[in-house]
């Protein structure tokens, strides 16, 4: 039995290219003790790989989580069949202790069990019920602290985590205005999320387009795309309102410096909070967020898309599209 791995070849310079990676393939080795053996089903590509990477040494193993299966284990607290979503990178196989895993931080980050979702597919434990649901919900709930009748507007409406944050908004009872990069991802916000406006970026001034849909004002922004976008929405919001700073992807690719008009002033005079972060800030909820999503999905008050890649090999493909916008919802690898 061998395992697929792709190791990164060289550091990305603008958009990646399928040259920055390198499959190779080796033998399975059989499991010490305390190790086990997964198989990987599904994995994720996230924007934050494209940042990250550079920690990542030229051979190294492309970091990144997966939900995978346990087929041997000589680890007490994991059994044959078990599902697990962990640290384990674009790799096929892992043969590892779960105790010494760790995140591309350098964290010990163990491998957890895939909570019940009552029938929900398990690919879900890389999206809505994993680390992108978490993202929106905590993010949303905890830092923009919306009011029902508030105005939210979220970028990357059409993604992961902006698709979810939207929907969250209207399940919390706020007008809900999405940016997205198409017509199409247009449409859907309004028409299958239910979202009050939805404006493609490409097309319309973002200044325009809110002083026509939210001549009240903006109250929550989720911020997922920075750069002048987000200057543009914040000089549109109320006093006191809110910023959850979660993504800048509009950078992630940048050669240069990207500049964007100035935001202090707004700030200041208006007394915005911005507030960044990263979902682990979490962590010790976050079972209470996969259960509130679930919830949702069960009650039908979501709706989940995911853009399902099929192939192992097609990892740097769907690692590409999250720049090129070819995904809509959260974009999973079918191993
Ligand atoms: N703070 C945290 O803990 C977390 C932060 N994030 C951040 O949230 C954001 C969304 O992540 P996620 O939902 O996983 O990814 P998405 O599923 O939203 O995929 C990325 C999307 O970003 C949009 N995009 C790409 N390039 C640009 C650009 N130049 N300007 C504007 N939009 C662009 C594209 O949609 P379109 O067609 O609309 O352009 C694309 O589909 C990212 O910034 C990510 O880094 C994600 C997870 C956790
Ligand atoms: C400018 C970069 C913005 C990245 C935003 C993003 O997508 C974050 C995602 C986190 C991700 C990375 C978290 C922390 C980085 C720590 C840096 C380091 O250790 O070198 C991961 O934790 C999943 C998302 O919560």
């Amino acid at each position: 039995m061998t395992l697929r791995r792709f190791v990164f070849k060289s550091q990305f310079d603008g958009l990646p290219k399928h040259s920055d990676f390198e499959l190779v393939e080796e033998p399975i080795r059989e499991p010490a003790p305390n190790e086990v053996v997964l198989e990987a089903l599904y994995l994720s590509v996230d924007p934050y790989m494209r940042v990250f990477a550079r920690n990542v040494p030229t051979g190294g193993t492309m970091f990144g989580t997966q939900v995978a299966k346990v087929t041997k284990s000589k680890h007490p607290g994991y059994k044959e069949g078990d599902l697990v979503v962990g640290h384990l990178g674009w790799a096929s196989h892992s043969v590892v202790n779960p105790d010494q895993v760790k995140s591309f931080g350098g964290e010990v980050a163990k491998p957890y069990i895939l909570p019940d979702l009552g029938g929900v597919s398990p690919s879900t434990g890389l999206g809505v019920l994993g680390m992108p649901g978490n993202t929106a919900w905590f993010g949303l709930t905890k830092l923009c602290q919306p009011k029902p009748g508030e105005t939210l507007v979220v970028t990357g409406a059409a993604g992961a985590v902006g698709s979810l944050v939207g929907q969250i908004g209207k399940i919390l009872g706020l007008k809900v205005i999405g940016f997205a990069g198409t017509d199409e991802k247009v449409q859907w916000l309004e028409d299958d999320l239910k979202f009050d406006r939805a404006f493609n970026y490409k097309t319309v001034s973002v200044t325009e387009a809110l002083k026509e849909a939210a001549p009240e004002g903006v109250d929550c922004y989720f911020d997922n795309v920075g750069g002048e976008m987000s200057s543009d929405v914040m000089n549109q919001m109320n006093t006191y309102g809110r910023v959850a700073v979660c993504g800048s992807i509009s950078a992630y690719n940048a050669t240069t410096p990207v500049l964007a008009p100035i935001v202090q002033p707004t700030i200041i005079t208006k007394q915005l909070t911005l507030t960044g972060f990263v979902s682990s800030r979490w962590k010790d909820c976050w079972f209470e967020g996969i259960q509130q999503m679930l919830h949702f999905i069960q009650e039908d008050k979501l709706v989940v898309r995911e853009s399902i890649v099929e192939g192992f090999e097609k990892m740097p493909d769907a690692f590409i599209s999250l720049f090129t916008g070819d995904n809509t919802g959260k974009v999973v690898v079918k191993a």
